[in-house]
């Protein structure tokens, strides 16, 4: 990124964040606040110039341009692959570190100057809305058919593994405030990637993700397989846990893609560690870590092609890929947009780290409600109503916040 940096030490972070928001999307531009895992405070990203439409994941490689990549499920879906580009980024985990793009025109570095010192504090924020049409949901009959039908082309052998999902409505409680929202977000899952973007072209997206997809800081790769289910319970913790052979399959299968990934690149040479078990939010999951140690890689777009590979991985798709991607067109009933794609930062804060997570337990926010999304993982041994149970749980992670 061309960057001009300076400190700024003005007021609380969140009267700075309204009003750089309110900037941007009075000007039409998008938005990308999020929080990584562990990291004591956001970052915020203003796109005050058209968007790059790339419509290919985006390249992780160091000269690569720097912003926040929002990209949909599926390749060709109505959902535009986006890299929302760096003009304005402020990282308040860095000592509120403010970087402008030299691409913005003078009057847009004005302007973003001056509101950063404006003490005001702006109520009505007009997030964008998505131009696609609203998802269909699925009642508990229609989603536990969905898994019957998919668990019967399992047994028939057409895949081995397919990830169902719906959609559901739920109106935004009286005086719902999306930052506000975004801050509990945080406080509530200090070890997820927690995310608002808010685009034209997308509308506005809200989540808290467990599940990382690429990492790379030019040195070393991480990617990880993430799956199976259960509940926190004060019985069951993440020490205590035991799985069922069918969790510990199904998270079997997408280690096992990963894995595919790898070889197909004529990687040998990667650490694995685990699976163990992690908390998210309400939830436990099993999760196997992979690393690259980049300094061993001869290619150096070796991460932007594991990410090509990779997405959509088994954990949201299935196994094999295009049989599980086409049962899912055929008969999932609805356009999962941006839920199960990725999103993140790209060649931030520097060139060579990039940070992509999956777009799950999120939430797409319309003015007067917000449509929920959840999937779960099936093998032969899948039973519909405990599948329907596990959306109802995975919903819960961010349909917190819409509780009055
Ligand atoms: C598909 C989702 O989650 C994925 C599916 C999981 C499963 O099937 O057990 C677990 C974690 C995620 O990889 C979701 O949260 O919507």
């Amino acid at each position: 990124m061309s960057v001009a940096s300076q400190s700024s030490t003005e007021a609380a972070p969140s009267a700075v964040v309204r009003r750089l928001v309110a900037l941007a999307l009075r000007h039409e531009g998008s938005v990308a606040l999020w929080r990584l895992p562990h990291a004591p405070a956001p970052v915020l990203l203003l796109s005050l110039r058209p968007l790059h439409l790339s419509g290919l994941p985006p390249s992780l490689e160091p000269q690569a341009p720097a912003g926040f990549a929002f990209y949909p499920f599926q390749d060709g879906d109505t959902a535009e692959a986006m890299l929302l580009p760096a003009d304005v980024v402020l990282d308040f985990s860095a000592g509120r570190q403010l970087s402008l793009s030299h691409a913005l025109p003078p009057e847009a570095v004005a302007a973003v100057q001056r509101v950063i010192h404006e003490t005001d504090e702006p109520t009505e924020l007009a997030w964008h809305v998505s131009p696609q049409p609203l998802p269909a949901t699925a009642d508990r009959a229609e989603y536990e058919s969905l898994v019957a039908r998919a668990v019967a082309a399992i047994r028939a052998g057409q895949m081995t593994k397919v990830v169902s999902s719906r959609a559901a409505r739920r109106p935004l409680p009286p005086g719902f405030d999306t930052l506000r929202a975004f801050d509990a977000l945080c406080r509530q899952h200090p070890r997820a990637f927690v995310s608002l973007v808010s685009a034209p072209q997308a509308g506005t997206w809200l989540g808290a993700t467990p599940e990382v997809l690429v990492e790379t800081d030019g040195t070393e790769f991480r990617t990880m397989a993430l799956a199976g289910t259960q509940p926190l319970t004060p019985d069951i913790t993440a020490n205590s846990a035991m799985w069922r052979q069918k969790d510990i399959e199904e998270q079997a299968l997408v280690g096992r893609y990963v894995v595919g990934c790898f070889k197909q690149l004529r990687i040998r040479d990667y650490d694995e560690t685990g699976p163990k078990t992690v908390q998210a939010g309400n939830l436990l999951h099993l999760r196997t870590e992979f690393r690259v140690d980049l300094r061993r890689v001869t290619s150096p777009s070796f991460a932007t092609d594991m990410l090509r590979l990779l997405h959509p991985t088994s954990a949201v798709g299935g196994m094999p890929r295009e049989a599980a991607l086409q049962f899912l067109q055929r008969h999932e009933g609805y356009d999962r947009t941006y839920y199960s794609g990725f999103l993140g930062p790209v060649n931030l804060p520097a060139p060579g780290t990039s940070r992509l997570f999956v777009n799950l337990r999120c939430m797409q926010l319309r003015p007067t409600e917000a449509l929920l999304y959840a999937g779960t993982g099936l093998t032969e041994e899948s039973e519909p109503t405990k599948e329907w149970q596990e959306t109802e749980m995975k919903l819960r992670t961010v349909g917190s916040v819409l509780d009055e």
